[in-house]
């Protein structure tokens, strides 16, 4: 296992080690030394299918050669639930805007808001898909994949428990039954900035959530992580891997074993786009985080305290997990990201939030 406090690269864990007994306990060693010391890992020979990432690869330019009016017609503005088509210029992180489009997708869902219940419920819900006629088969494709990753994102949550010394159901209990989860993805095409414009692809900032699963699916560059002394590391794109990293509200619950670490996206150079689709996994929107104590053995903890601090970072960060439901620190988080759609659908907490209307100051995650 590495001992190195810091790191100058992103450790590549190996899923295929899982399958034998004599190689189980060092994946597991191995995503302890990731969760604690770094926030973010490689994974390759994963479960989910090659065929499927590749369709996926192959539809993303189609889906952003749509003509316009096809995007438009399944703006985000459109949802309640935060989902649809965000244009070029659309998002700010820490207020300055990120050069990149992108559609918001998520696993099957029906929304479970009624009448009387909080305003969080409506985040989650059926997805805006393109026209099937424009890009048949697409709807399709995506959503397999998205089932897929799912899949690995619980195999993973109940590795990260056991890596943390807590058994491989510790964190069972924030997630809901499945059809009452609903996960998101984003398709994100970074394109080549104007001269003059800058490079900022997206800004710093952390995820919110428990674990982040990236398929990188161009052969650019960009992607760069913090490291414990501050410093940007590459994460570039290796085939056949997810890059997984983990978000505000698994730091928290973990006391601060799992590190939820600061990256951002520089803007491509050369002649075409940069390609990403980011799996957000998401936890109950009911559950509030502070009520739901963790024990963790007290030779893990030790090793979170032989880590050190991490350097601060002025990267956007999540404050409000402190007492409210999981669910309203996501819808504040949306709204943030996207003041546009949360003034339409959510005029109060819009109002909360930005008192003297948009100030700007949005941040993406
Ligand atoms: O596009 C990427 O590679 C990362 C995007 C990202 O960090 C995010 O959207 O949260
Ligand atoms: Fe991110």
């Amino acid at each position: 296992m590495p001992t190195s406090k810091d790191f100058s690269s992103i450790p590549l864990l190996d899923y295929s080690l899982l399958a034998s007994p004599d190689t189980r306990q060092q994946f597991i060693d191995q995503l302890r030394h990731a969760l604690i010391n770094v926030g973010f890992l490689y994974l390759s020979n994963h479960t989910v299918s090659n065929d499927i990432v590749s369709s996926v690869i192959d539809y993303i330019p189609q889906l952003f050669s749509l003509p316009q009016e096809a995007k438009e017609k399944i703006r985000m503005a459109n949802s309640e639930h935060f989902l649809g088509y965000s244009k070029l210029g659309a998002e700010l992180t820490k207020g300055a805007v990120d050069y990149r489009e992108q559609f918001d997708f998520a696993t099957r869902h029906t929304s479970r808001w009624k009448e009387g219940d909080p305003d969080y419920y409506r985040l989650w819900g059926q997805p805006q898909w393109p026209d099937e006629d424009l890009i048949p088969g697409f709807h399709k494709s995506f959503e397999t994949y998205l089932d897929q990753v799912q899949d690995l994102s619980y195999k993973f949550s109940s590795l990260i428990s056991e890596a943390l010394g807590l058994g491989p159901n510790g964190l069972n209990k924030f997630y809901d039954e499945g059809p009452l989860m609903q996960h998101r993805a984003k398709i994100v095409k970074y394109p080549i900035p104007p001269a003059g414009n800058g490079d900022q692809g997206v800004g710093p900032h952390y995820d919110a959530g428990f674990s982040t699963f990236l398929l990188q699916a161009s052969d650019h560059r960009g992607l760069q992580v913090q490291n414990l002394a501050g410093e940007w590391i590459d994460a570039p794109p290796i085939p056949g891997t997810f890059v997984i990293n983990f978000g505000k509200a698994l730091e928290f619950v973990t006391e601060g074993l799992a590190r939820a670490t600061s990256h951002r996206v520089l803007s491509p150079k050369g002649d075409s786009p940069r390609y990403s689709v980011p799996f957000f996994q998401n936890i109950s929107l009911t559950i509030r985080l502070t009520e739901e104590v963790l024990e963790f053995p007290p030779e893990i903890l030790k090793l979170r305290d032989s880590r050190g601090t991490v350097a601060s970072t002025d990267s956007v960060n999540f404050s409000e997990f402190n007492k409210e439901p999981s669910g309203r620190v996501n819808l504040i988080g949306r709204i943030k990201s996207h003041p546009d759609v949360g003034e339409i659908h959510y005029p109060k907490l819009f109002k909360e939030i930005f008192p003297s209307g948009f100030s700007g100051k949005g941040s993406a995650y």
